[in-house]
């Protein structure tokens, strides 16, 4: 089936240099405003307009070496091996990807109409990203000819620090709008301009058990032969203290959470247990906010369900499975990395009662009072859970 007439703009390149997509809906999810700011126009935090001649200065990229000397300082874990972990503004983040984490926080100047897919790593990034993707662009794609079928979500969604590797986000400027772009950093670390009113947040949590379940078999699969396996009870142990890349997820997943009640038109916040058991409802509802609802013509020629079976566990990880490659980031991963069993509650696979109670413990302590509660409609036990 046709989704529709438009055609396909090719407005961009991504980090690597592969063709980048211009994201477009059918109807503007917003109002397009380019708000597109010299990086650097504005002093972090602060808001202050820079004098030109400071503008001038700013405007280079920061030396490295003034990051790397910073990070050198951070308090560090070397156990997730091959990520190393340095403690930055109270979270653990990749050491690999900090330099390029400041130099965004520095310059990331986001727009109005930007959409980004945020998450805590492990928690259904890659399933959002396709669904948003899908979603956005249905209007120009069949279905038999869908960029999705030949590559990643993480090809058309990309992770805004990638950008700040090479000096000046020069690519990231010239994507036109409306971007969707993706971060796994937590609310607190994020520039200013995205937590004031540049964007619109897509926010995805899961279960805290079977995010550690998955990050543990996520890193072994990286792990060189030559190194041991990460001890299940050791990264258990780490992970319970919040030790764990981009970590702690309570911390994570309650920071969204808070803004998304004081700001639900600006974050959406999606449980994958929920997107499990309701794929066509969730997607339904992430149309909705992204400003691009399903016609009820739409609905009658089944293009929801169209968009999640081309979206779901199997399709993606048969997709992934048949163009293997390594994808260009600083870590070893292939297209295949980021799929496993795509299930609700493999943690009892994996997890004694003991330990199982423990983080339970641990996840209502860290969101007591939020309201945040994991995994009751999947059938995985709400927290005592
Ligand atoms: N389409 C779809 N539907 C359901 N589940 C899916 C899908 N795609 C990926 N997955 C599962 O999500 C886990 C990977 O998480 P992320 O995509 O957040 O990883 S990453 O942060 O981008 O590295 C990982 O979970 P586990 O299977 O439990 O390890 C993937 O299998």
């Amino acid at each position: 089936m046709t989704l529709g007439n438009r055609r396909h703009r090719l407005g961009s390149t991504s980090p690597g240099g592969d063709p980048l997509p211009a994201v477009t809906c059918k109807k503007p999810p917003f109002r397009v405003i380019s708000v597109m700011a010299t990086p650097s126009s504005v002093i972090p935090n602060s808001g202050r307009a820079l004098a030109p001649e400071e503008a001038k200065r700013e405007d280079a990229p920061k030396p490295r070496k003034e990051f790397d000397d910073l990070i050198s300082t951070l308090p560090l874990n070397q156990d997730w091996i091959p990520i190393r972990l340095r403690k930055y503004q109270d979270f653990w983040i990749p050491e690999h990807s900090l330099p390029e984490v400041m130099a965004m926080q520095q310059n990331f100047q986001a727009r109005l109409d930007d959409l980004f897919v945020l998450s805590y790593p492990k928690s259904g990034t890659t399933w959002l990203k396709a669904l948003a993707f899908a979603i956005m662009t249905r209007t120009r794609y069949s279905m038999a000819d869908h960029p999705l079928l030949r590559s990643t979500p993480h090809d058309f969604v990309v992770c805004i620090d990638r950008f700040f590797s090479g000096g000046r986000p020069s690519k990231l400027e010239a994507m036109p709008s409306p971007r969707m772009l993706s971060s796994h950093l937590p609310y607190p670390l994020l520039p200013d301009s995205m937590k004031g009113a540049g964007g619109r947040f897509l926010y995805v949590c899961r279960e805290p058990k079977d995010v550690f379940v998955s990050r543990w078999h996520f890193n072994d699969k990286m792990r060189p032969d030559s190194v041991e396996p990460i001890p299940f009870g050791k990264a258990f142990d780490l992970y319970c203290d919040g030790v764990s890349p981009y970590g702690s997820i309570w911390e994570h997943a309650r920071g969204y959470w808070g803004e998304s009640l004081r700001r639900p038109e600006k974050v959406f916040f999606l449980k994958y247990e929920e997107m499990l058991e309701e794929p066509a409802g969730s997607a339904k509802k992430l149309a909705d906010f992204m400003g691009c609802p399903f016609s009820p013509e739409e609905e009658k020629e089944g293009v929801v369900e169209e968009i999640t079976r081309l979206c779901s566990f199997d399709s993606l990880s048969k997709l992934a499975g048949s163009m293997p490659r390594k994808l260009n980031t600083k870590l070893p991963l292939q297209t295949t990395s980021f799929f496993r069993k795509g299930e609700a509650g493999d943690w009892r696979n994996h997890m004694s009662e003991e330990m199982a109670r423990r983080m339970d413990a641990v996840t209502s302590q860290k969101l007591e009072g939020s309201g945040l509660t994991f995994g009751i409609s999947a059938g995985v036990e709400a927290n005592g859970m």
